[in-house]
């Protein structure tokens, strides 16, 4: 899985070059998206990728879509009328239902018929291969059929695409204008991954400085700035009484740049505050929470971290890089956060 991740970065690298002997700057949230959804679209689909692709972009145009309905005044039950957005809604609903649909078809086939022929070091051939092993009641009653198979798909996407896409994004900014942080991680990089071979997961491992600067970037920029839960029963918090159905606002970039919990610098970047761990970065260690926290917590953690390891590294051996003149800082969120008018960057080869 790394292999590809680190091999996906190169060839992204490789259309920038006319760009960087031209002395063009590249907005690299446009880049880092697309790299995440072919990483994301490799790693789930496997052989299929480009199947799977497709139908991420669709479920793009259904999260922009999403987004804007959320962000308007909505009257109940304005979903069910016969508007043109909605029956547009519905049709791309549809046709990612279909298209998700045939490629799991395409595979529980070959799984059947050809065992050589396929790939179940993938996403896909291993929650099928989870799902076809009956041990006993218990599990038979937790298999999933092909609507949850499809819906865990959509999930994979959604919740681990924009996200990655994010936080690589906003480290590049912070990258391209903190230099000397920038010189530090390539003098690391160079140390544990060498200058032009492509990283291994193992070298990844004591990218330390690397590590740190990531912590600080999804403090200050966590790609999910709100989490929402639902209390399923009445809660006494302190002195306040959260009755059952309440929904309660989790305001997560709140709590990861308030001064009682981070000190004075809470807005500054500062990534030393994270050498000696998360634990204790943070006076109240529940407070940095980009993953969220408890049973519900991100399943991607560890995916995201060697994903935007790789990348960075990848790049920093490569180029040096600073932020355009240009750039207007402008974070918005749409479902997660992003910059509004891009990140353009500057690259210079490095010989
Ligand atoms: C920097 C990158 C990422 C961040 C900041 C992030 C953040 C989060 C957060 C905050 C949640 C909890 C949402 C909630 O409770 O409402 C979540 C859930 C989830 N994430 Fe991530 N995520 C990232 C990358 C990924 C990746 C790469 C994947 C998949 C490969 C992924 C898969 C998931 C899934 C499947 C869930 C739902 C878990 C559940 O409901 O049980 N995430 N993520």
């Amino acid at each position: 899985m790394a292999s590809i991740m680190g091999e996906l970065t190169v060839k992204v690298i490789e259309k920038w070059g006319s760009d960087v002997k031209a002395r063009r700057a590249i907005d690299v949230n446009g880049e880092f998206r697309e790299l995440s959804a072919d990483i994301i679209a490799h790693t789930a689909f496997g052989s299929s990728f480009e199947e799977g692709k497709a139908i991420f972009e669709l479920q793009q145009k259904q999260q922009e879509l999403l987004s804007k309905i959320l962000s308007r005044f909505n009257v109940p039950g304005s979903k069910y009328l016969p508007t043109s957005e909605n029956e547009y809604r519905k049709k791309l609903k549809k046709t990612i239902n279909e298209g998700l649909s045939q490629i799991v078809k395409k595979r529980i086939g070959l799984t059947e018929v050809a065992n050589g022929d396929r790939n179940d070091n993938d996403l896909l051939g291993l929650m099928l291969a989870a799902n076809s092993e009956v041990l006993d009641e218990r599990e038979k009653i937790l298999r999933m059929g092909l609507d949850e198979l499809i819906e865990e798909c959509k999930t994979f996407f959604f919740a681990g695409h924009e996200t990655t896409a994010t936080l690589l994004t906003f480290m590049f900014l912070l990258l391209g204008t903190h230099l000397e942080w920038q010189e530090r991680l390539r003098d690391e990089v160079y140390e544990a991954c060498g200058k032009a071979q492509l990283p291994t997961v193992d070298s990844l491992n004591y990218l330390k400085l690397v590590g740190m600067v990531m912590n600080e970037t999804l403090r200050l920029y966590p790609p999910a700035v709100m989490l929402r839960r639902e209390a399923t029963t009445d809660i006494k918090l302190g002195d306040t009484l959260i009755p059952a159905g309440t929904v309660v606002g989790l305001p997560i970039l709140a709590w990861h740049q308030d001064e009682q919990y981070w000190g004075v610098d809470a807005k500054d970047f500062h990534p030393e505050r994270f050498e000696e761990g998360i634990a204790k970065a943070c006076k109240v260690p529940g407070a940095y929470l980009p993953f969220s926290l408890g049973p519900r917590n991100c399943i991607g953690q560890q995916f995201a971290y060697i994903e935007a390891k790789m990348v960075v590294a990848t790049i920093l051996q490569r180029y040096r890089f600073r932020l355009s003149p240009e750039y207007v800082h402008s974070p918005i969120t749409v479902l997660t956060l992003r910059p509004q008018f891009g990140v353009p960057i500057y690259f210079e080869e490095l010989v």
